[in-house]
């Protein structure tokens, strides 16, 4: 399948400067060509062709960070602390949810992702099997976790999570790769963080984790332990894997140059540390110490949409507030975080920039069709710090068109809505 994309009239990728009147040649999963218009009539065979009048390209967003089926718990617990929120209103509900309803949970999530310009995402969630059949339906990339809590999930949890790393990876025509996903340092013990480090280093694989998100977590292993969360992990060799750190908030003396020499994966999660008030991580200093920083929305039910443009100008503005710097995080540098690192995050080579050889994930933005691309100084600009996720067009996952003009390719809306809706409300009730 070949497919051009011309007239673009700007195409932003963090690895070189805005390329304007272009276009792009598709052929099958990888970008072939991409040139100025003028020599757009050496291109005669294409079986799809996409005019780009008024419209901008940049590589599909990556979300780092997410539990995409928790789209069923929107607006279901709001306005608590971490650890009140997650013990009293998520696990129970949690508690009562099926594979079915993780698969319909996910499908909502999934929709809200394409339709915002989102192109691969991780999530660490329940019956991964379902949400991988999912990826593969929706035509999504994703980096697959099963999550373990060792109280609920102990040694068969675990098996099962090594079983579903082992036998996804690289399905759907290699747009699946997988993790292993600890919870956290405070729901699995040092035993079973062993067992799952020497799997990955035995296998491979990656580790994704919810590391440092609150005051308490640290506190509590300061109390217990006399060392941070980060200092612990970091003695038992831990991060010898590649790991992938959900939130990194809070910092103690010594915890940055851990994360640094370890080559730690920071997954910042800006609007869920900041609805369940865990403050703003360091993310300016990480940067400056060339720790790998990416996006992730966290589950909606702490944030609470899946949305990375208002991720992305949250993570901006909440640097600029914290450091008293404007230029705490730029327009190049968000685009970096929400592409190309995140595909550094995720281990993946060959992606989040639009470049010849590169995997073709991108998105169109219509920069006319909505009143807050007026005027067009800098689109980029426009793009992160005024428009909205409607301006979001098309979007190409691995060659293939998953969102044309607005419209989903590969997913039934309303289907997914009504199953969504029906189940999410069925366990609430059986909660009250
Ligand atoms: C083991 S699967 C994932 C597990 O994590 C829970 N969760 C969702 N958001 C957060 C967060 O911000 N911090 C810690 N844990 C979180 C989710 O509900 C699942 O139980
Ligand atoms: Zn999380």
């Amino acid at each position: 399948m070949k497919i051009l994309i011309k007239n673009i009239a700007e195409i932003y990728s963090s690895d070189s400067k805005v390329k304007k009147n272009q276009f792009i040649l598709i052929e099958d999963q990888i970008i072939k060509k991409i040139d100025s218009m003028a020599k757009i009539d050496q291109i005669k065979d294409y079986d799809h062709l996409i005019d780009a009048q008024d419209k901008i390209v940049l590589p599909g967003f990556i979300n780092t960070h997410t539990h995409v089926a928790m789209t069923m718990m929107r607006g279901y617990a709001d306005d608590m602390p971490l650890d009140r929120w997650l013990q009293d209103k998520i696990w129970p509900f949690e508690s009562k949810i099926n594979s079915d309803d993780i698969y319909w949970g996910t499908a909502l999530g999934l929709i809200e992702m394409i339709e915002s310009g989102t192109t691969a995402f991780s999530d660490m969630y329940f019956s991964m099997d379902r949400v991988a059949d999912l990826v593969e339906k929706s035509g999504l990339r994703a980096c697959l976790a099963e999550g373990l809590i060792e109280v609920n999930d102990g040694q068969k949890g675990f098996d099962k999570a090594l079983d579903f790393a082992l036998n996804y990876n690289q399905r759907a025509e290699g747009r699946i790769s997988t993790m292993l996903a600890p919870h956290a340092p405070y729901t699995c013990g040092k035993d079973y963080l062993q067992k799952i480090k020497r799997a990955a280093q035995e296998h491979d694989l990656g580790v994704h984790i919810h590391l440092s998100e609150s005051k308490k977590e640290v506190n509590d292993f300061l109390n217990k332990y006399q060392k941070s969360p980060v200092k612990y992990l970091d003695d038992f060799n831990f991060f010898d894997n590649h790991i992938l750190a959900a939130h990194c908030v809070h910092l103690e003396p010594g915890d940055l140059e851990i994360l640094k020499k370890n080559n730690i994966q920071v997954a910042h999660n800006p609007i869920s540390n900041g609805k369940l008030a865990n403050g703003i991580a360091p993310i300016s200093d990480y940067l400056k110490n060339n720790i790998n920083v990416s996006i992730g929305t966290d589950g909606v039910s702490s944030n609470n949409n899946l949305d990375m443009l208002e991720e992305a100008k949250m993570a901006s503005y909440l640097q600029k507030i914290k450091y008293e710097d404007p230029t705490a995080m730029d327009t190049q540098t968000i685009l970096e975080i929400l592409t190309i690192n995140g595909a550094t995050a995720l281990n993946l080579d060959n992606l989040a920039l639009i470049k010849p050889g590169y995997k073709a994930d991108l998105q169109l933005i219509d920069i006319k069709k909505d009143s807050f691309f007026y005027p067009h100084h800098n689109n980029l600009s426009n793009l992160f710090y005024a428009a909205k996720a409607s301006s979001v067009e098309t979007v190409i996952v691995n060659g293939k068109i998953i969102m044309e003009d607005r419209e989903l390719k590969t997913l039934d809306k309303e289907k997914i809505y009504y199953e969504a809706e029906k189940r999410s409300l069925a366990i609430s009730k059986q909660i009250k």
